[in-house]
């Protein structure tokens, strides 16, 4: 069998977790830092200070600040900056890419402005058809992953022989990944989550009890299905998990940027000052506006996400926020 070569670009906490994953399965990988002094880190230490100070990575997995050197050759190019950039990278390393190179999306946000899933992007960007787009998702906490606690993932692509190579690829004694031909539903299921884990950190601070925070969860699901379900995705995604799965690992976990920054929010910080004190991506906080412009233009109703959209962007206080939610018209399940 002939060694894969991965190109990483982004080198967070989920790109770098994810480079380890590659070559933990053999893969030889090269990770793009946008800083040199990330890259040369990790070519030096085997260690990401900045992200993962206290993974060793393996000897398999190298970096560069050039990211033309890192898509030369690599047959899997794996796409982990934060989902509002990455039209703009990818216009800059389309060139690069080899003619039959698999993309995979680690993103788990949708477009602002254009409301399109990060395939979709990729589609448009890189000038590649659709089937040569997988999307990687589901419960993944990059710390955990980094650790080697055993997880399952999602690999979705309209493509199942590509789905599968890339499934090979990222497979280990920690790693599991299902193949799903649903690229929409695991897509929106990853990128919805995050949203609803904003109202669960919101409801962690305002020291809501279990009830609440389950209610969260189960009526956040159905209105991530019920979009999913108006624009073609397969409701029984959501109940997988790139939608159960990630949408319970994400509001449980401190560990989820996200629902950090809802905690932060749900203390009555500003936007602002919730963006001062966090560093890295909270991807729902932007994805709020998208999905709910989504929602709209396809008559879809989102409470959530809109009640989440105006504590972000419309300086809502949480406890009124709560209240809409509670006084809502009743209806059937
Ligand atoms: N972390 C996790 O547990 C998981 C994350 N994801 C998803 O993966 C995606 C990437 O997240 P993650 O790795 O966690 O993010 P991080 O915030 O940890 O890292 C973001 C990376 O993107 C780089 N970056 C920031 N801005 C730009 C830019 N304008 N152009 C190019 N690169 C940029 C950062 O570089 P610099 O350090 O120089 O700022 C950094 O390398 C997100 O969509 C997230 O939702 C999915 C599953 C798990
Ligand atoms: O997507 C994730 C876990 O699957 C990570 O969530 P956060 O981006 O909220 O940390």
């Amino acid at each position: 069998m002939t060694t894969t070569t991965a190109a990483v670009l982004g080198a967070g906490s989920w790109g770098t977790a994810f480079a380890k994953v590659l070559a933990d399965a053999g893969a030889d990988v090269t990770i793009w830092a946008r800083r040199e002094q990330v890259a040369a880190a990790i070519r030096e230490y085997g260690t990401n200070p900045d992200y993962l100070p206290a993974v060793r990575l393996p000897e398999r997995v190298t970096a560069t600040s050039d990211a033309g050197k890192a898509i030369a050759g690599a047959d899997l190019v794996v796409l982990a900056v934060p989902s509002q950039t990455l039209r703009g990278n990818l216009a800059n390393w389309a060139a690069f890419l080899e003619p039959d190179a698999t993309l995979v999306s680690l993103m788990k946000g949708i477009e602002l402005g254009t409301t399109k899933r990060m395939s979709e992007v990729v589609v448009e960007t890189a000038g590649v058809p659709a089937d040569r787009v997988a999307v990687v998702s589901g419960p993944n906490l990059a710390a955990e992953i980094a650790a080697e606690q055993p997880a399952a993932t999602v690999v979705a692509c309209i493509d199942m022989a590509r789905a599968t190579v890339v499934q090979r690829a990222v497979t280990t004694s920690y790693f599991r990944p299902y193949t799903n031909e649903d690229v929409l539903g695991c897509e929106l299921g990853g990128a919805v989550k995050n949203v609803i884990a904003l109202a669960y950190g919101i409801a962690t601070a305002m020291r809501l009890g279990d009830n609440t925070k389950a209610t969260l969860i189960t009526r956040g699901l159905a209105e991530t299905a019920r979009l999913g379900v108006a624009l073609g995705a397969d409701p029984l995604t959501f109940a997988g998990l790139a939608g159960l799965g990630d949408l319970v690992a994400t509001c449980s976990s401190p560990l989820s940027r996200n629902r950090t920054f809802g905690e932060h929010l749900g203390r009555g910080e500003t936007l602002e000052e919730a963006q001062a004190a966090t560093r890295q991506t909270a991807e729902g906080v932007k994805s709020c506006l998208a999905i709910r412009d989504l929602a709209r233009t396809h008559n879809v109703d989102m409470p959530i996400t809109e009640q989440v959209e105006k504590v972000c962007h419309e300086g809502v206080d949480p406890r009124k926020a709560l209240i809409a939610l509670m006084s809502r018209e009743t209806k059937a399940e």
